[in-house]
């Protein structure tokens, strides 16, 4: 059944904050279920479900992303985009229907606790986690732990990664915009040329990883995209380069910024330019609680037939690190195993990871959800 909800969510990519298909589908899944121990609200395009338990303590709380990316799907699935330009291509239909099937379970077996489901809208950008963090709904209904999970194509079905501390990067997106003078491409001297202008800046931003940030510690900054001129006769007036920054740390994200707009600074003065710089949207580190990431992996080794591999960090960002950065709990992959990766047109994950997900997930929601009761019992 989920995974037949996976293959609609798959079929309705939609972007952040246009989730409306998404939405609707969800709150129409959900209006199946029995509706006693239910609450619902909207956010935006994204939803708060709350699930009451028999004997609450506390809240768990369990978030999953919504959106699609701008890609056009590339694989020859029969459940493929029906949206032309936009793609599943991060996996977000599979943590909804996973989501979906967490749900349907402790709507059917309630634990002692309450959980919160977030269904949460623009995770690959501008970003939902903060907004909804701090929203009135997400405030009256805050829960005390969250978790949450993100498919990873490079581990084996029946295989989860994670490890305690920091597990996602510092992300920051990047856009700079070069202004020159445009004209014949016979009188280069006539002109600002922002072809090559952003040419040696692309060049001189490879210097900061390997020149300004300590070996020791790591960074990345890509530039995925570079958009100039209009035809080959003629030299460009503008350039715009869209990239990311990765880092380990927001200090040394700090940093990177720094050296990037003292690069850009002397980009203008030699190649007698403007440039503007915009950072877009920007994710706080996921960095998981050591005492419920210990007690999850734990329960994962002992009580579980799912492998558990201890996995480094990764330069990947999640606007979910918001999240924990104000609430305690965890977040690990869920290996989906695929030739391709994250953010690739034919990323086509193994569906038997949503089975190995929920049955993971609703006996760690009902050990975790239930574990006072049998603590008062000692
Ligand atoms: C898990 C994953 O792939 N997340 C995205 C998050 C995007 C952040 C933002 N739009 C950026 O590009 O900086 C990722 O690209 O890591």
């Amino acid at each position: 059944m989920f995974v037949n909800i996976r293959r609609d969510l798959h079929q309705i990519p939609e972007l952040g904050f246009q989730e409306f298909k998404t939405q609707q589908y969800i709150l129409n899944y959900i209006a199946t279920l029995p509706q006693e121990r239910m609450q619902i609200k909207t956010w935006k395009t994204g939803i708060f479900v709350r699930v009451l338990g028999t004997a609450p303590t506390k809240t768990i709380g369990y978030r999953a992303d919504m959106d699609g990316l701008p890609i056009d799907e590339q694989t020859d699935v029969p459940f493929r985009s029906t949206h032309e330009g936009r793609m599943h291509a991060c996996g977000h239909d599979m943590h909804m229907a996973i989501a979906l099937g967490v749900l349907t379970y402790v709507v059917h077996h309630p634990i002692c606790d309450d959980m919160l489901f977030i269904f949460q809208p623009a995770e690959e950008g501008p970003g939902g986690a903060l907004p909804m963090l701090e929203s009135d709904e997400m405030k009256q209904w805050m829960p005390d732990m969250i978790l949450a999970l993100h498919i990873a194509p490079q581990y084996p079905v029946g295989t989860i990664a994670t490890k305690e501390g920091l597990l996602f990067a510092n992300t920051s997106e990047l856009f700079i915009d070069l202004i020159g003078k445009g004209g014949h491409a016979a009188f280069p001297h006539e002109t600002k040329d922002m072809v090559v202008a952003a040419s040696a800046l692309i060049m001189q931003l490879q210097t900061i990883v390997s020149r300004n940030v300590n070996p020791l510690d790591s960074a990345v900054i890509t530039v995925g995209k570079l958009t100039s001129g209009t035809v080959q006769n003629v030299i460009a007036q503008r350039a715009r380069l869209e990239g990311t920054i990765r880092t380990l740390s927001p200090e040394a994200m700090e940093k990177v910024k720094g050296r990037i707009e003292a690069i850009v600074r002397g980009i203008e003065l030699a190649y007698e330019c403007e440039a503007h710089i915009d950072y877009g949207s920007m994710y706080y580190q996921v960095y998981n609680d050591e005492t419920l990431t210990n007690e999850f992996m734990q329960f994962v080794e002992k009580e579980t037939n799912v492998r558990l591999v201890r996995c480094q960090e990764a330069m990947t960002g999640e606007d979910f690190g918001y999240m924990l950065a104000r609430i305690p709990g965890f977040m690990f992959w869920l290996g989906v195993q695929s030739p391709f990766g994250l953010h690739h047109a034919q990323l086509n994950p193994n569906e038997q990871a949503i089975d190995v997900a929920i049955q993971l997930l609703t006996r760690y929601v009902t050990w975790k959800g239930n574990h006072h009761v049998k603590e008062e019992e000692q």
